[in-house]
Parts: C-alpha cells; sequence; structure tokens
C-alpha cells in the first residue's frame, strides 16, 4: 500500500493532506536568494490558514500577511509575534481597525485615502500611533488570470502614486500615524521576474522622492505572487527574482518583506479523493468521485489545471474523460478532457499541489461536510483538523417553526 492509499485508509477520504518537509525546503530556498538584506517572509494566511501550518511558519521565523482581522488572530493564535503581522485588504471595518491596532501589530498597509482618515481617527481615539504601510498599484500586468491580477488600475487594489505621496506626507505630518512601509501586490501565480523587476523599480524611486522630503520608509514590501509548477509553466528563477528587487533598491537601507503563500503551501498539499463511479453516456466518459467543487473550487472558479494521479494503474492504458464531483453543477469538475486509466469503485485519485486555496476557499455548499487535513513530517502523520460532522454545520442555525 502506498503512503497516500495509507492515509485514505486512516483518514477516509475526501482529506487535504500537506507535507511539512516541502515547506521548509521552500522557505530555505527563499531564505536563502535574500540573504544579502535584511529580510522578513510574512507568509500569506489567506492560502493555507490552518492553525498547525502557522506553527510551522512561526518555528521557521516567518511572519505573517492577514486580509482580515480573523486571520490577523489565527496568526497571533499560533505563535506568529505580533511584530511580524502585517495586515492588508481594501475594506476594513472599524471593529478591524481597532482591533489591530490593540494587538500593536507591525503594520496596517493602507489601501485608500478614505482608509487612511479612519485609521488616523480610530488611532487618534484610543490613543496610539499607528504603524502604516500603502499600498501602491504601479499599473504593471503580472501576465497571469485577469481575477487574480491585483496591480492594474482597473483592479480594486491599492493606491495610484501621487495619491501615495499625498497620502505619505500627511502621515509623516500627523500625530496618529507613522508610515513605515511600502508595499506592492501585483497578482498570484506570476510566471516570470519582469514584472516584479518592474514594480519594485517604480515603488524603489517613490521611496527615494520621500526620501528627499525626509519621509524614512524602512519596509519595502513585495508582495507575494512567485507561482509554482501546476502544469509546465515555467517558474520564477528565485535568484533572478531577489536580484532584480536588490538591484531596485540600491542604495537604499530597507528591510525585504516578502508575502507569499501558494510559492510556500502550493506544492505541499494533495487532496485525495475516491472515485464513485465510472459513467459514460455515449457521447463522453466521466469518472465520479467523492471530492466536489466545494473541498477544491480553482479548477471551476479559474479553469486552473491540477494533475491527477492514480496510484497502481501507471502502466495501465488510458482514455479521455472529465473527472466531475457530486455537485448540483456542471462546474463542478477538478480536471476535463485527461486521459486516465479505467477506474473502479474506491480507487484513489491524487489531485496534486492543492496546498495553496484549497482548503482555504472551500464550503459547505449542498451541505457537504468540510474535509479533514492532515499534516506528513519526517514520515509521521498528524490530524491537524478534523473532518466536520453532520451537526457542525447545522450547529449555528436555529430552526423557526
Ligand atoms: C496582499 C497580498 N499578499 C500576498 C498574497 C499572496 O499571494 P500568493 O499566494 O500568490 O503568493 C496575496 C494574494 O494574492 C495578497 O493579496
Ligand atoms: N485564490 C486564488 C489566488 C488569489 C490570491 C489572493 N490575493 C487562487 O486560487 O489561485
Amino acid at each position: 500500500m502506498t503512503k497516500f492509499q495509507a492515509l485514505a485508509q486512516k483518514y477516509g477520504t475526501p482529506l487535504y493532506v500537506y507535507d511539512f518537509d516541502t515547506i521548509d525546503t521552500k522557505f530555505s530556498a527563499l531564505k536563502e536568494v535574500f540573504k544579502a538584506r535584511k529580510s522578513l517572509i510574512c507568509f500569506a494566511v489567506k492560502s493555507n490558514s490552518n492553525l498547525s501550518v502557522l506553527k510551522h511558519m512561526a518555528h521557521l521565523g516567518a511572519g505573517c500577511d492577514c486580509v482580515s482581522i480573523g486571520e490577523v488572530k489565527r496568526a497571533l493564535v499560533a505563535g506568529i509575534p505580533k511584530y511580524k503581522i502585517i495586515f492588508s485588504g481594501v475594506g476594513k471595518r472599524d471593529e478591524e481597525i481597532e482591533e489591530a491596532l490593540q494587538n500593536d501589530i507591525l503594520m496596517i498597509n493602507l489601501e485608500s485615502e478614505e482608509e487612511m482618515n479612519r485609521v488616523e481617527m480610530i488611532a487618534s481615539k484610543l490613543g496610539v500611533i499607528a504603524r502604516i504601510s500603502i499600498r501602491v498599484n504601479p499599473n504593471i500586468d503580472a501576465q497571469t488570470h485577469p481575477y487574480i491580477s491585483t496591480g492594474l488600475h482597473e483592479n480594486k487594489f491599492g493606491v495610484d502614486l501621487d495619491s501615495a505621496k499625498r497620502m505619505y506626507i500627511h502621515a509623516k505630518n500627523s500625530a496618529s500615524l507613522d508610515p513605515v512601509g511600502i508595499h506592492f501586490h501585483i497578482g498570484s501565480q506570476i510566471t516570470e521576474v519582469e514584472p516584479f523587476r518592474e514594480a519594485a523599480l517604480v515603488l524603489a524611486n517613490l521611496l527615494r522622492n520621500l526620501k528627499a522630503l525626509k519621509i524614512e520608509i524602512k519596509f519595502f514590501d513585495v508582495g507575494g505572487g512567485i507561482g509554482i509548477q501546476y502544469k509546465d509553466e515555467t517558474t520564477v528563477d528565485l535568484y533572478a527574482y531577489a536580484q532584480s528587487i536588490f538591484a531596485a533598491l540600491t542604495g537604499l537601507d530597507v528591510t525585504l518583506v516578502c508575502e507569499p503563500g501558494r510559492y510556500l503551501v502550493g506544492d505541499c498539499g494533495f487532496f485525495l479523493t475516491r472515485v464513485l463511479y465510472e459513467k459514460n453516456n455515449g457521447f463522453k466518459r466521466f469518472v465520479i468521485v467523492d471530492g466536489a467543487m466545494n473541498d477544491l473550487i480553482r479548477p471551476s472558479l479559474y479553469q486552473a489545471y491540477h494533475a491527477i494521479d492514480v496510484e497502481g494503474k501507471e502502466d495501465h492504458a488510458t482514455s479521455v474523460c472529465d473527472v466531475v464531483g457530486p455537485i448540483c453543477e456542471s462546474g463542478d469538475f477538478f480536471a476535463k478532457n485527461i486521459a486516465l486509466p479505467a477506474l473502479e469503485h474506491d480507487d484513489l485519485l491524487i489531485v496534486k499541489s492543492a496546498g495553496a486555496y484549497g482548503f482555504t476557499m472551500s464550503s459547505n455548499y449542498n451541505t457537504r461536510t468540510r474535509v479533514a487535513e492532515v499534516a506528513l513530517e519526517k514520515g509521521e502523520d498528524r490530524l491537524i483538523r478534523q473532518r466536520e460532522s453532520f451537526e457542525d454545520v447545522i450547529a449555528l442555525e436555529r430552526a423557526y417553526l
């Protein structure tokens, strides 16, 4: 029996499995290319927010990039030091800003002038000084899927260069704001260095202008976005990536911050699902599995490709099929028109590169219980999230008659 077959038998399917040793390898590789500068790697919690994953990041020395106060609290619960936590997002509620300030996190990343005014007001009310960063939208095409492209003016994220400059000047003169950071995040699953290089140059230039105005920024945050290989994409050469940022920063004494999500956890994750039936309607062959789009929505949402392995049948003849789930939507699929061997009830499929934006984007659609998560570390497996029960799913509902 293979490792995945044993895990499927022990924990049931569908199931997420994360290999923490892979996270270590990826983390060390990034730290290594940054070693010529002071750097802080802030893991993007949205990509995989399991507390054990975050705890593992804390052991590695990572901070966290968060997009809600819920994520900030997860990071704190997992033992990420408050001085390594960044809070970004285009729409923060007053209570979220207040709680972030009370928790004294590293910085709040501002995405509009309106937001700056609210943060200033709330900090003043609390009698604290808010450390802020500004997310600059450099209008650079990251050449990725339009839904995960964030650095163009048509996207809702960040502020343009002129507004950023105005905001820094305002913040510098405010008794309640301390401008400590500058930030860009131009998109996700980026496979070339060039967009990062261009964005770093634009922001470093702004930093020099700010320096001339005696506004000293300490943190240069290049966001996340480093792509992984799902199919046959080229991936970013990490060394060239780091060097292009260093080159932009020549002469500037700043701590480099990077916010990888997918790069750190994408490849470490496997989604295990069993075959329920094969069905051929005369037009098409369908492999129907027990996992569905509510468990892993990336194929349905972005037509994303995830390679699928069938262990033990590698040398069998294949034919073309769609791998689909039990949900009441034609968009419920893991793969379309892929070649797989003939499959039987209970055969195990392994959907690869599922560690990022897998479980965190899952839902209870069709009253399906969210699946269990398991960590693999140095050959040992541990349950890190129990499978939900039907009772868990309805627990917060009230049935008025
Ligand atoms: C502000 C910010 N930082 C970091 C990330 C992480 O992105 P990725 O998983 O592509 O590294 C995201 C998500 O795209 C983000 O919005
Ligand atoms: N959810 C997207 C990434 C979004 C990044 C969020 N800023 C994905 O699965 O690829």
